[in-house]
């Protein structure tokens, strides 16, 4: 480790709460690592939350989970007064309240996804189920990310705004130490790293701009490439023009209120056929996340079989 990475460790071994940053290929995530498994090896209890489905998957090893499922957040869906009532009163918050209650440190990463509404509901929960005044009930805080790198997304239906969890009055007042690591430690691709670098600062020079044009080139033709739409409409409809005749379409039995099911964006059908690519839009356990993609392998009546390769699970879901 260098010296600002040393320097974080031992602020986490020393008690501290602390926030890490830098900008890409500074090792925020290798840091991450040694400071869990160095917290570890001193006894203490290490609980790592990311922010999305898909971050967690670097920590795969370290038992990471998603902030909202570790938390009992699901979807953001309760008001704060309505989480409080669950974690104090709720059987079905037995796991929350257990996981709040036996962590000694909790390390969020990819932090500048984290909202001002989820960061703060989660100091919620922590400072409930502890039944302790202070800020997370006391529990050590460490958090990591660059808030140059991706922002929260905002959610409209539970009214949360997407505001930056350092927008929070408390954020200060958690943090007091910010770690900022500065040495790029990733040895290839420096042309690359420049231009990440210069692009989050809004200042392209000549040769990034070159390096961009550059990688503009045709695809190769056996990668079937991510087609990014604007509108969810725009999505189904072209899905359904690269689908053709399905081979089986399901349709789901919907129920609730009207002002909540015309926002999900899950169609109310699906259709599909052996090959079609599929993408999952919620996490259904800790490997099985949002946003992880492959094809459909097999079907029944009741049931899709899709196959996700990276990590080597076949999921079946009744349908
Ligand atoms: N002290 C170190 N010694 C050797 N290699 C390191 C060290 N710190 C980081 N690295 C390597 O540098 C690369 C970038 O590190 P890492 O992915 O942790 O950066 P990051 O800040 O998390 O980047 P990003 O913001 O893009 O996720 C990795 O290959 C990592 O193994």
């Amino acid at each position: 480790m260098n010296n600002l990475q040393k320097k974080a460790v031992d602020l986490a071994m020393a008690g501290h709460n602390l926030f890490i940053t830098g900008q890409a290929g500074t090792g925020k995530t290798f840091v991450l690592k040694e400071m869990i498994s160095v917290l570890r090896q001193s006894g203490r209890k290490v609980a790592v939350l990311c922010t999305t489905g898909m971050a967690s998957l670097n920590f795969l090893n370290f038992g990471a989970t998603t902030v909202h499922r570790w938390a009992g957040l699901y979807d953001g869906r309760y008001h704060s007064s309505e989480l409080k009532d669950l974690v104090l009163r709720d059987d079905r918050y037995d796991h929350v309240r257990k996981n709040a209650c036996d962590a000694d440190v909790i390390i969020i990463d990819e932090v500048s996804m984290l909202s001002k509404k989820i960061f703060e509901q989660l100091e919620l929960v922590c400072r409930t189920a502890m039944g302790n005044h202070q800020l997370f009930g006391g529990t050590q805080i460490i958090s990591c990310g660059d808030f140059r790198q991706l922002r929260p997304v905002k959610n409209d239906l539970y009214n949360d705004p997407g505001l930056y969890c350092f927008q929070s009055d408390i954020w200060t007042s958690v943090f007091p130490h910010r770690c900022h690591l500065v040495d790029v430690m990733r040895q290839d691709e420096q042309e690359l790293i420049i231009a990440i670098d210069e692009t989050a600062r809004g200042a392209v020079s000549d040769e990034t701009h070159n390096l961009l044009k550059s990688l503009d080139r045709p695809l190769l033709t056996d990668v079937q490439p991510l087609h990014l739409c604007a509108h969810n409409a725009d999505a189904q409809w072209y899905n359904s023009e690269k689908l053709g005749d399905p081979e089986k379409v399901y349709h789901a039995n919907v129920s609730g209120t009207h002002k909540y099911l015309k926002r999900i964006i899950a169609p109310n059908y699906l259709a599909i056929k052996i090959g079609c690519p599929v993408i999952l839009l919620i996490n259904l356990s800790s490997t099985l996340v949002n946003g992880l993609h492959d094809i459909v392998k097999s079907y029944d009546d009741n049931s899709i079989g899709v196959h996700f390769p990276d990590i080597k699970e076949t999921y079946s879901q009744e349908t």
